[in-house]
């Protein structure tokens, strides 16, 4: 763990079970390589993970098993380490490549911007040589034009220990966003290419492993298990997931098994396959991020579980976190502000805290500054939690890492604006089937369909008494299945396997969904309504507010829209907490 993270707390642990092939799966870590520093049970960090591989690697050799590790993209955008340097990415490059991972594909993240995918092209794809795969995904030469596969198509090879004979493939979902310099294929027509089809028909490996920046849930991984089970009807299948941040695992039929692994390097998958019977079986675990965890799975203590290389690597982060200055504070925030945890509108939530006093105080146009506005902001721009404490130049990045500005069309007739907030949250009834989808303004972790689960609250047991700031390690009210010792907060994950698959036992926390988007009224006169406002949005959902307008009755188009303030949205949030807490934490 970094210096200065807050002390790992022991919960009761469940096992893990090992099979003849074994996974350990990270997705979506977005920058968090250092851990979470300020959350006790997701903090050991990237050089932590590292030690934890090789003693795994070590064990799966003493028991003449095999183990493969598998990171399925969005490494980057989130969080200081990655977000804070300029460029972007100065030091994850060389963090992240010190893990040797077997199979890894790319995530929308590393394509937004067409500078991120030139890095990922120029650093990570030739750090990870033989391992990347790119099934669906091309480069566009920026010097030539030429597009190319990003990375091989597939790979195939034996395991170390079993020879176990795998063909691997790496997709990307349908998505869309991505800068003009790379292609995203369709699923749907990339399994209809000659290479895929030839693959699935002919290669008759022993296992298949397809790893992507896909939801499990969602119909891109069903797809691709329809096209290799028509050819393969015996074959193990086993699927690693991502994208929607969450934890889950399915089977889509009895000898196959797909897993998701969460977010933010909270959450390490691990995957055991027996292959020795007729039947393979399958079992899944969420291991949390956590030393004491990592220690427990290993066998080994604090002095034994660090290696030498594990080392190196939490040193190298806390070098590059000290070298951007990832601690200074730009205020103290008074209490915990949180995304789903409360409702909205709720005096705890942080879209309340943002429509109520920072969106009216940083959304200022000084030439417009007396023109009534509506600003719209989607929830999916908000990333984190504000925990009550030290807001700092990392938090800037966990909160908002995206360079989001603010564009506004001026003097909208108001009978047509008002009517825009309703339509960006009406769930699509209004939308044509090949506009992109509504929910993709919303937060990942409700990018399937999700409702919101809140618990009967009971008093808490024991209050925190570790003495220091641990906002996801306090201690919770317990658990109704649980009569042991006090829980503390974390996941409780239910999945199409059943509720074991976490590896700490947790108390629950609640989930609230949020909207796609919220609005700030600002400068309105107290009197009467408005004839017209100036309609500010952020620049992301730009097509989905053309079009809510189209449907308003309102005549405006992308030409109307201008920019609102040059600033991003991340610099005039960080702004307002320098003005508006106060700089001393107690
Ligand atoms: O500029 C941006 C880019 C993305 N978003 C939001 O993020 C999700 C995608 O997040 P993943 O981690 O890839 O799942 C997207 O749907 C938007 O909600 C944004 O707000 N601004």
């Amino acid at each position: 763990a970094q210096p200065g993270a807050v002390k790992p707390v022991a919960v009761p642990m469940r096992d893990l079970k090992w099979g003849t092939l074994n996974f350990l799966h990270t997705t979506d870590t977005h920058g968090w390589h250092a851990g979470h520093l300020q959350e006790s049970q997701y903090s050991a960090d990237w050089g932590d993970y590292v030690s934890f591989a090789e003693h795994m690697r070590r064990k799966a050799d003493e028991q003449g098993v095999d183990l493969l590790l598998v990171d399925t993209g969005d490494r980057v955008e989130g969080n200081g380490l990655y977000d804070a340097s300029t460029p972007k990415g100065k030091y994850y490059y060389d963090i992240y490549r010190q893990q040797n991972v077997d199979i890894i594909c790319t995530g929308n993240h590393e394509l937004y911007q067409a500078s991120t995918a030139d890095q990922e092209h120029l650093q990570t794809v030739p750090n990870f040589r033989n391992n990347y795969i790119a099934s669906n995904l091309d480069y566009v030469d920026p010097k030539t034009g030429e597009r190319s596969p990003m990375a091989q198509r597939y790979r195939r090879f034996k395991t170390k220990n079993q020879r176990i004979d795998i063909v691997a493939f790496g997709f990307l979902f349908d998505f869309t966003g991505n800068a003009k310099n790379t292609v995203v294929q369709p699923v749907k027509k990339t399994i209809q290419e000659d290479w895929f089809q030839k693959v699935v028909r002919e290669s008759r490996p022993d296992v298949f492993v397809v790893i992507g920046h896909v939801g499990v849930q969602m119909q891109e991984f069903k797809d691709i298990f329809r096209a290799i089970r028509l050819h393969n009807p015996n074959t193990p299948i086993v699927f690693f997931g991502g994208h929607v941040h969450v934890r889950d695992a399915t089977s889509y039929d009895s000898r196959s098994f797909a897993i998701a692994s969460g977010r933010y390097f909270e959450t390490i998958g691990w995957m055991s396959v027996e292959l020795g019977s007729d039947a393979p079986s399958f079992h899944r675990r969420y291991i949390d991020n956590n030393i004491l965890g990592l220690y427990h799975h290993t066998g080994l203590n604090a002095s034994t579980f660090p290696t030498e290389h594990g080392r190196n690597v939490t040193s190298m982060i806390a070098k590059a976190r000290a070298e951007l200055d990832l601690d200074y504070i730009y205020g103290c925030a008074p209490k915990d502000y949180w995304m789903t945890r409360a409702p909205y509108p709720h005096e705890n939530s942080i879209y309340s805290l943002l429509e109520k006093q920072i969106l009216p105080a940083i959304v200022v146009n000084p030439k417009r500054a007396q023109v009534p506005r509506l600003a719209i902001m989607n929830t999916g721009a908000i990333r984190f939690d504000i925990f009550k404490g030290a807001f700092t130049r990392d938090t800037t990045f966990i909160v908002s890492p995206f360079l989001s500005v603010l564009n506004y069309i001026p003097d909208v007739p108001y009978r047509v604006a008002r009517k825009v907030l309703g339509l960006l949250n009406s769930g699509g009834q209004i939308m044509d089937e090949d506009f992109v989808p509504w929910h993709l303004m919303a937060i990942p972790e409700q990018q399937v369909p999700r409702k919101s689960v809140i618990y009967e609250k009971k008093p808490p047991k024991v209050s925190d008494s570790m003495g220091q700031q641990v906002p996801l390690g306090r201690f919770g009210g317990g658990d109704d299945a649980h009569d042991g010792p006090v829980l503390i907060e974390g996941y409780t994950t239910k999945d199409d396997i059943g509720d074991d698959g976490d590896d700490a036992v947790h108390a629950n926390i609640d989930f609230h969904v949020v909207p796609n988007c919220i609005q700030a009224e600002i400068a309105f006169p107290k009197e009467k309504e408005p004839e017209t406002v100036d309609l500010v949005f952020f620049d992301f959902i730009q097509p989905w507010v053309l079009f809510a307008l189209k449907v308003s009755g309102g005549n405006q188009t992308a030409a109307d829209v201008k920019s609102y303030v040059p600033d991003t949205f991340s610099d005039l949030m960080s702004e307002w907490m320098k003005k508006n807490w106060p700089r001393k934490c107690d």
